[in-house]
């Protein structure tokens, strides 16, 4: 949904969007492009619509704001500085809660090198830029994070190109989501570079293609979100039966990869073309490789909970710079509900239940409270969340989800006022 967004910003048609998302993260986006002049009105609650001329006359779009807030979207801050960057005037670039303390050092090496000048807090938000971005040949170092690459990605397709250009990148991580960036650039008809083995990705000499004539509108639907699924899932193995629909199979989304997870604990787990079906079963420790799909270690947690013996799961490091820092996160707070989980540099060792009953914190981390959640249908009694309120980051229905497939949930969040400030009139 965010990367839609981003590329609906970019795009001269009017752009409808099947299934948006309206998690914080979404709205974050929207929010974004809205200040960036875009118009994005409700048709009904399963399609809207993005009109924008940013890509006509950048710097008359933002001189009238000159300011973007990211909510606490990671993705969003790193996706859309660069395409800010293409403006050439200066933009304030904000975002609260967990994002004040994520790094984004990597744009005051970078953008300089690209034309745009840049003043960070010590690599820290709130960012000042001022373009506009230049594509030029430049290595950058992926292994922080994918989502600084993205950016430059979307960015450079949308820039014009008098010569090709590559972007080179050492030693890449989560490289599915930068599957997931060409595949939503290229449904957006924007340039996609050659990609040759995450190594360098390369765009030839051209203007926008969101320049050249096209239909009048382009229709996107966003794929159900296999990071949010990846608890239902969990959920069913642990406590199903349940039957998980809207979760595309064929999908380049880097949590599809919780499938295998479930067949190496030998979960109850059917699949058709209708979907995904969960039995509860007994199940036995795993091991996984985690390293390009990080936000797979909650539900896997909560599944390794509930197996027998010890699970191995690789990629811990990759977790330091999330929300929170999710390998110690998990240790605490499945802790208290009575798991051990043993940090040992890149691996993480969950030692299977019983799950007790607990008093939890989420951390203000959506993935934290919805494992715990997950992990509490098994406990041996009532398992408070602090701060449950979290998962509205990326997935505000999960408890409504949870309460449906008849678990008792108390609590909850009220979501349409946010989403009807970002919704034009009709
Ligand atoms: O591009 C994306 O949508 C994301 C990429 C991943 O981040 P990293 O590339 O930093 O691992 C993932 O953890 C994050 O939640 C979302
Ligand atoms: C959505 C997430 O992160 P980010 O803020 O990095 O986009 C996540 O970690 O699940």
């Amino acid at each position: 949904m965010q990367r839609a967004c981003a590329a609906a910003l970019l795009s001269t048609q009017k752009v409808v969007i099947k299934n948006p998302g309206h998690s914080n993260d979404d709205i974050a986006a929207m929010g974004i492009i809205r200040s960036l002049g875009a118009t994005i009105t409700e048709v009904d609650r399963e399609t809207i619509t993005i009109e924008s001329s940013f890509l006509s006359d950048p710097a008359a779009i933002v001189s009238k704001e000159a300011a973007v807030n990211c909510g606490e979207s990671g993705l969003s801050i790193r996706m859309f500085t660069p395409i800010v960057s293409l403006c050439n005037n200066e933009v304030l670039i904000n975002g609260e809660g967990s994002l004040v303390t994520r790094p984004m050092d990597f744009f005051d090496e970078i953008l300089p090198q690209l034309g745009v000048s840049i003043a960070s807090s010590n690599g820290k938000l709130p960012l000042k830029v001022n373009g506009p971005l230049q594509p030029k040949n430049i290595t950058i170092d992926g292994s922080l994070s994918s989502q600084f690459l993205t950016g430059l990605l979307m960015a450079f397709a949308a820039a014009p190109l008098t010569e090709a250009v590559t972007i080179r990148v050492n030693d890449l991580k989560s490289r599915p989501y930068i599957d997931l960036t060409l595949d939503v650039m290229k449904k957006f008809g924007l340039q996609v570079p050659e990609n040759n083995n995450y190594e360098t990705f390369t765009f030839t000499a051209a203007q926008p293609e969101t320049l050249n004539l096209k239909p009048e509108t382009l229709t996107y639907t966003v794929e159900g979100d296999w990071s949010g699924g990846a608890f239902l899932l969990v959920a069913g193995a642990i406590a199903g039966d349940i039957h998980v629909r809207g979760l595309q199979q064929t999908s380049t989304q880097a949590d599809k990869k919780i499938l295998e997870a479930l067949m190496a604990a030998n979960a109850g787990i059917a699949m058709d073309a209708k979907g995904i079906t969960l039995h509860a079963a007994p199940m036995t420790a795993f091991e996984f490789d985690a390293t390009d799909c990080p936000d797979l270690f909650p539900p896997l947690v909560a599944l390794a909970a509930n197996c027998t013996g010890v699970t191995v799961i690789k990629g811990v490091s990759r977790l330091a710079h999330k929300e929170s820092d999710r390998g110690l996160t998990l240790q605490e707070e499945f802790g208290k509900m009575g798991i051990r989980v043993a940090l040992d540099g890149d691996l993480m060792r969950v030692h299977g239940g019983p799950v007790k009953g607990a008093q939890v914190h989420s951390r203000h981390d959506h993935r934290i409270a919805m494992a715990c959640a997950t992990a509490a249908l098994k406990a041996d009694g009532p398992v408070t969340i602090e701060e449950a309120e979290a998962i509205n980051k990326s997935y505000p229905d999960f408890y409504d989800h949870l309460k449906e497939l008849g678990a008792t949930v108390t609590g909850g969040l009220e979501y349409r006022d946010a989403l009807n400030e970002i919704y034009s009139e009709k």
